[in-house]
Formats: structure tokens, sequence, C-alpha cells
């Protein structure tokens, strides 16, 4: 156990690393797929749960715990580890993208974003100061900048301003972060898809520095090739013994090109999410329980899949809880998602530690069907 927060670089293939992150509260084994548990929970999972998966580390959103139960209410209960019951380290993030995408009648001004409550309309105002108090509130590991995330397509103005921004914000939160040995504080890197944009905000907070650095504004709807256009010069950008860390990201095939391009960690509400709707992610593809065709099918969803819903349950039953709207049925196809997505980290971690990345990227595509399974 350590008192400091610190990265270890391990392996390199191609761009690909591997590495240890280090924190009070336990290691977390790079490239990383954070579970996001938005309202001090990962939906359907009991913590101990979230751990069997091989999570070493989750999301909280500050915007949601500010709303409920508040900071000051999760403070006073000893932090969010001790509320939610989950000892490993937390990220949480600053709150900037989902006043963005989820609260109303926004201001936006220099200072900060007043808003208001998407719950019960009660007015609330953020900034990279406030955003540090709340994060310090609860206690999280890992905190996050507070940026703001344009939508895309943009206008290279609105980018270069919005990134302007973002970057006096980031040396406002580091000033306001103080000194807390054992916890880190990163910098979002924004700029849209301009290569330009995206190299002086890396300038500018290399310049502020970081114990580690996300690359923001992307998953935004512009496409998965237009990402990896961006993440072919972006992470190089970032210094090269910190974490890398792509906000929001992805699909399986997201993660495993990102991982590619140099980026440690990554959080996606996907695998939680679409396992309430039914969708199943495989080594073979993709299947929806919900389809008929599963009604009287005695196999696994994955014969190869050693989690608790592929070695009790058949997708016939599967099938029923989900049609039936019974709780099991979210609890086992989260449980399945969310072990599948750790599952692909630790077979990139050995793969990069043995340098056969490139022969275990081609397997991963080979194996996965066009369409259903
Ligand atoms: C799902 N896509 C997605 N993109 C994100 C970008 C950010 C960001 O730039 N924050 N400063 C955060 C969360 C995101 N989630």
């Amino acid at each position: 156990m350590t008192t400091r927060f610190s990265f270890q670089l391990g392996a390199t293939d191609g761009k690909a690393r591997s590495g240890v992150i280090d924190t009070p509260r336990g290691a977390i084994r790079t490239p990383a797929f954070m579970p996001v548990g938005t309202a001090a929970t990962v939906k359907a999972m009991m913590p101990e749960s979230v751990a069997a998966t091989g999570a070493d580390i989750l999301l909280g959103n500050t915007y949601h715990l500010m709303l409920r139960p508040t900071a000051e209410r999760i403070d006073r209960l000893g932090g969010l580890h001790r509320f939610m019951n989950w000892s490993k380290p937390i990220l949480t993030d600053s709150g900037g993208f989902q006043v963005m995408s989820l609260a109303s009648l926004r201001k936006l001004t220099e200072e900060g974003v007043t808003f208001k409550s998407h719950i019960d309309g009660s007015k609330h105002h953020l900034s990279p100061e406030r955003s540090m108090e709340i994060q310090r509130l609860l206690g999280s590991d890992i905190v996050m900048c507070f940026d703001e995330c344009p939508a895309l397509p943009a206008d290279r103005d609105r980018i270069a301003a919005s990134m302007r921004l973002s970057m006096r914000w980031a040396a406002r939160s580091r000033e306001a972060f103080g000194d807390r040995p054992g916890h880190a504080l990163f910098g979002i890197q924004q700029g849209g898809l301009e290569r330009d944009m995206r190299e002086e905000s890396a300038e500018a907070l290399k310049a502020i520095g970081f114990e580690g650095y996300a690359i923001g504004g992307l998953a935004v709807g512009e496409g998965q090739e237009a990402m990896f256009e961006c993440l072919d010069y972006a992470p190089e950008m970032l210094p090269v013994d910190r974490p890398r860390y792509l906000m929001g990201v992805g699909k399986p095939d997201d993660i495993v090109g990102a991982v590619k391009r140099g980026v440690d960690m990554m959080d996606c509400v996907l695998p939680s999410r679409s396992g309430r709707t039914g969708q199943v992610f495989t080594r073979h593809g993709v299947l929806n329980i919900k389809n008929a065709r599963h009604q009287d099918d005695p196999r696994p969803l994955d014969e190869q899949c050693t989690c608790p819903a592929c070695r009790n349950y058949s997708r016939a039953y599967l099938h029923h809880v989900f049609r039936s709207q019974e709780i099991i049925s979210s609890m086992l196809l989260t449980w399945h998602n969310l072990h599948y997505f750790q599952e692909l980290m630790q077979g990139m971690r050995e793969a990069i530690g043995g340098g056969r990345f490139d022969a275990w990227e081609a397997e991963f595509h080979a194996q996965r069907a066009e369409g259903d399974i």
C-alpha cells in the first residue's frame, strides 16, 4: 500500500502500453475500464459484484451527487467510499459535461455555470472552485478538472474559445485543488477534432502540470473514424509517464482501437446501461436477449464466459426474465457485460505484456460476427 499516487509504466507494444497506477486505496491495472456508478451505485450491481468482475476503480458523477444526496451529506456520512461500500479507488468527473447535457436553464460565464436541477428545478452553481470542493467532500481519489465540453459539430472559433476557457478553468482547478498527497488531479485536453487546438490544449495543461491527463470532447457524435483519426495524434501530445484517460468510451471495438493508440483508462455507461435494455456483449459479437429466437435456447450467452449469468443460466431463462421485466434480468446482464469488458482489458494487458497486441487484436476482430449471434 502507498500513501502517494504514482503511475508505473510497464510494457509497451507499438503505441499500446500497460502499467499500474498506485493509490492509497489500491492499485489500478492499466489499460483499465471504469464502470460508471452515477448515483453512488453501479446500477443493478452490489459493490462486491463489481469487484468480482475485475474492476479496480469506478467512476462517480459529481453532477448527480451534488444534487442528490449532496456532497455535504456524503461528507458528513464519511465520504463516498464508505457511503457506497466501495473501498477501492474512485474517479469523479467534474460535473461540467453533465450540466451541459442534463441540466436546464444553464447560464455560462467566465466564472462558471448556474443551472436548474433536472430533478426538482432547484438552482445550483458549478465553477472550478466549487467542483474541486465537491470532489474533495466526496473523497474521490482521482479528481477531474472543471471544463467545458463543446457539442460537435462546432466551428473552429467555437472550439478554440471553448478550449481556451477550459484551459483557464484548468489553472483555477489546479489552484483550488491544493496540496492533497495520495489524491490526483487530472487535466482534460479539449480542442475538438482540430489538431492545432489539441496541441495548444496539451501545451497549456503540461505547463500547469497534472498527475494524469484526460482526452475530452470525443465520443460526442463524431463517429469512430473521426475519433480514431484524432487518437492517432492526441495521446502522444500528453506526457508519456502519466496516465491518459479517454472519457466516455466506449463500444468494445472503440476501446481496443483506443488502447492501440496509447490510451490507458476509459469509462462508459454502455455495458451497464445496455444490459438493462437486453443488449449483451460477447467475444463473438452482440445480441439482444429480447429477440424471440432465444426463448427455447438452452445454451448460455457465451460458452466460454465464466460469469454467473453464463455459468448458471440459459438464454431461454434470460429471455424470460427480461420479457417479464424481472429485476434479476438487469442484475445478470449487467454482471455479464461488465465481466466481458473487464475480460477484454485483461486480455489486452496480457497481450501488451507479451508483445503480442497485434495478434490479440486480429483474433478480437476475427471472432466477432457481423450482426446478431
Ligand atoms: C459518451 N461520450 C462522452 N464524451 C465525453 C466527454 C467528456 C468531457 O470532455 N468532459 N470534460 C466527458 C464525458 C464524456 N462522455
